[in-house]
């Protein structure tokens, strides 16, 4: 199976995360996910991180303590996504690619409807900061 390496931010604000709800362009439309997206190759996850949440939500981050990796297979890709903690250090986050984003309390987090994947991450993230 094809597998891509995705990275996504964890991005906590005075005790709330930035989560981002997927567009009706998109897979997994109607599902969300920790901001990010595809690692390219010869890229580092980090710079790939710092490289999508500038494109998709116009903000610069600090990365931070990075989380646990999840495998997931959808039916027609394998993904490893690598989860970081960051904090916002320029601009105010604003949807350009997703349908809306929203910052949440942790403890809020488990139920949202998301992406397969993240999962475990969602439960790190209420073990961690909820
Ligand atoms: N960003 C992000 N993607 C996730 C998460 N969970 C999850 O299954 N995914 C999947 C959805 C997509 O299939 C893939 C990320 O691809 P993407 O389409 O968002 O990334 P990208 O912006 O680099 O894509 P593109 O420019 O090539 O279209 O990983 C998550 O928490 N964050």
């Amino acid at each position: 199976m094809n597998e891509i390496e995705v990275a996504c931010a964890v991005i906590v604000r005075q005790g709330r995360i930035l989560v981002a709800l997927r567009g009706s362009q998109m897979e997994h439309a109607g599902l969300w996910e920790f901001p990010g997206g595809k690692v390219d190759a010869n890229e580092a996850p980090e710079q790939a991180l710092i490289r999508e949440l500038k494109e998709e939500l116009l903000i610069t981050v600090k990365v931070d303590q990075p989380l646990t990796v999840v495998t997931h297979d959808y039916s027609n890709v394998r993904i490893r996504l690598i989860p970081f903690l960051a904090t916002l250090v320029d601009g105010e986050p604003k949807p350009i690619e997703h349908e809306k984003i929203e910052w949440y309390h942790p403890d809020d987090l488990p139920v949202l409807p998301w992406t397969d994947a993240d999962i475990p991450l969602v439960m790190e993230v209420v073990d961690l900061l909820g």
